[in-house]
Order: C-alpha cells, then structure tokens, then sequence
C-alpha cells in the first residue's frame, strides 16, 4: 500500500498527484493585430534581458520613446495580414502540436502549451498542471536551436514560476535538437514531399534562420553553429544534387550587427547571380508565425519577383505535419524515459 492509497484525514486538504505533463512552449505573440495588444506584447518580450542584453538605464528608454511608440502600428499591419479565424498562427499550431501529442502520448501523461511572453503564460499552465496532478514536468521550448534570448528565458521563467510554488513539481527540460537525427530526418522528409508537389524546379533551396546580434556569437551562445550544423545535416540528408543550398539569417531587429548573410540581401544577390527559381525554408522555427508567414512568404516573395525573379516557393515549417508529429512524438517519449510506461 502507498501513501497514495491512504485514506486522508476528513480536514486534510484534496491531493491529487503522481502524473506527469508536458509542457510544449514557443515564443509568444500579441492577443490581437491591433496596436494596443502588440504594444503590450512587445513590451514584455523586449523587456526581456536575454532579449536586449543592454542595461535597463539606457534601454528602457529607447524602448518606452521610441521602438513602442512606433513599431506596434507597423507589427499589427503585419500581424494582421496572417491573422486566422483562430488567432495568431504561432499560438493556433502550437495548441494543435499539443492536442496531436496528448492524442498520441494517451491518457496517462498530461499534454499542455504555452508561450513565453503573452497568453497561456508559463506560469498559468506550469500551476495548472500541478493542480492536475503533474509531480513530474517536461518543459519542452520548441527551439531546435539553443539561445539564450529563446531557450534559455523559457527555462528562467519557469523558475520563476516554480520559485512561488510552495510544492514544486520536477522538472526535466527537453535539449535543443538542432543536429538530433529524429530531427534532420523529419526535415528533410517533410521538405522533399513539399519540393516534390512544386509546379517548378528550384536552382536554390534557401534556408533562413531567425537572426540574432551578432555580439551573442562572439559572448559564447551556440545559436549561430548550430544553425549551419542543421543546415549541413539537412543538406546531406536531402541528397539532391541538382539543388544549391544556402544559409542566411532574417528579421533584423535595431541597430547592431547581426548575423550573416541577411535574408533579404541574400534573395536579391541571388537575382543577381542569375537564379530565377528559389524555394525558401525556415528550419530553425517548429512553428509557422509572423516571420515565416510575411516576412519570408509574403516580403521575401516581392522582393525576389521585383528584383527579376520568376518562381518563388515558402515551404511550411515542421508544425503539425506527419513528420514533424511523429518526431515530436519520439523526442518527448525519449525524454520522458523512465516517467511513462514506454
Ligand atoms: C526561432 C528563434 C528566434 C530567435 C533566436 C529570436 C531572437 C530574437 N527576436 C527578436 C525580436 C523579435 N522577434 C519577433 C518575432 C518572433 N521571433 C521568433 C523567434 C525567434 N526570435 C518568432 C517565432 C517570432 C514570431 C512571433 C509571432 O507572433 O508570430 C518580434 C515581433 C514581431 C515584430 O515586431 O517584428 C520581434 C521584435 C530579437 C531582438 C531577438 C534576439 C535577440
Ligand atoms: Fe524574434
Ligand atoms: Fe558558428
């Protein structure tokens, strides 16, 4: 008999316990397209100092004169273009990566997401499992790969989180999985069926990572190789000879350097040298969001055709894909080892 099987004192207060949960987490987004709910958004994510590594002195106020006085306006006009009947893409995939996972994970573990900055907060879900029963959680940020303006924060918040929480679950943190095979080869397999049901046969495949200052490189984050190790990886995994690969970086943000090649400048070069026909894909997000869904699919697009380009494809990320489900699946059972009956 275990303490569990006890019968508890008639003034002790309900216990419920000994499940486990899973926590799948991404990035965060506004509420809304609108420029009150991207304001508050981008407030909290930019307030973030994995985020803007420059002192709350100086930073606060650019951030409260300048960057939230004018980009909420221009974000929202760009959110609203991708907006969908659900809300916003990254927030609806990110609940159906869940829901596939709960249906494939069964009954005896406890499926649930949330996003960095804005709602589900980590906090809310990370309470809410306890009050189901999970003693054991796996936080699981949807990044394959490490940063500390990504990863990383997920994992200080939830220790936040944790911190007021007079009974803890524990916790296990799914790795990044930028180079893990599992990975590579649901990339690859998903890619190959999308270029395969093209009108058209692209000269390059273009793969483009969300960028990051170049600074964080030189400080020691691994971001930045471990974006070129799955760009190596998925090119030997794809084997497709007749197709020139290349890696860039998009979605600038203020006015440091960051990592290159930039996105943009690289479709234009890619005019220049004589490509008409590309295809672009986004391995570094789990998700379509706003940078895969404007930027590269909608922005990237006019730019390639304005610049003399003739065919351009925006290949989907992973979301909830046959491959991309059943990698998540055998990552999470793998994580999971010991917790759940296998
Ligand atoms: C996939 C990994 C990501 C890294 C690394 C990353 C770093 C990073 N981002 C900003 C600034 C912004 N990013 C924005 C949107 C956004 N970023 C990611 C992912 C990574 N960011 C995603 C998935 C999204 C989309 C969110 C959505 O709602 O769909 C935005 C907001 C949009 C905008 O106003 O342009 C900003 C700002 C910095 C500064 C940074 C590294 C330091
Ligand atoms: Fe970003
Ligand atoms: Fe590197």
């Amino acid at each position: 008999m275990t303490w569990r099987d006890q019968r508890l004192p008639p003034d002790h207060p309900p216990v419920s316990a000994g499940k486990a949960g899973v926590l799948l987490v991404n990035l965060g987004t506004p509420d809304a397209p609108d420029a009150a709910s991207v304001k508050r958004y981008l407030a909290e994510f930019l307030s973030d100092k994995r985020v803007v590594e420059i002192p709350d002195l100086v930073w606060q106020p650019i951030l409260r004169g300048l960057i939230l006085t004018t980009r909420p306006k221009r974000s929202a006009a760009a959110y609203a273009k991708v907006w969908t009947p659900e809300g916003s893409p990254l927030a609806v995939i990110t609940r159906r990566q869940a829901e596939a996972m709960q249906a494939r994970l069964g009954e005896g573990v406890r499926v649930d997401w949330a996003m960095r900055y804005g709602k589900p907060s980590i906090g809310e879900r990370l309470q809410a499992m306890m009050e189901a029963g999970c003693e054991r959680i796996l936080l699981a940020p949807l990044y394959p790969q490490y940063s500390a303006a990504t990863t990383a924060t997920v994992v200080d918040k939830a220790g936040d989180c944790l911190r007021e929480m007079r009974w803890q679950p524990a916790l296990r943190t799914l790795p990044a999985y930028h180079d893990d095979p599992l990975h590579v080869d649901a990339l690859a397999a998903d890619l190959s069926r999308q270029l395969d049901a093209l009108d058209f046969e692209p000269e390059v495949l273009l793969l483009s990572f969300h960028g990051m200052p170049e600074r964080t490189l030189h400080l020691g984050d691994p971001y930045h190789c471990q974006c070129l190790k799955t760009s190596r990886l998925l090119e030997e995994a794809l084997g497709r000879p007749g197709l020139r690969f290349r890696t860039s970086f998009q979605s600038r943000f203020g006015r440091a350097k960051w990592l290159e090649p930039a996105t943009d400048a690289s479709l234009i070069e890619e005019v220049e040298r004589g490509t008409r026909r590309i295809a672009v894909a986004c391995p570094g997000f789990a998700a379509d969001c706003l940078e895969t869904l404007e930027e590269v699919a909608m922005e990237g697009r006019d730019a390639f055709l304005k610049a003399g380009g003739e065919r351009f494809a925006a290949l989907s990320c992973l979301n909830t894909s046959d491959a991309g489900v059943a990698m998540l699946e055998k990552m999470l059972r793998r994580e999971l080892s010991g917790w759940i009956n296998e």
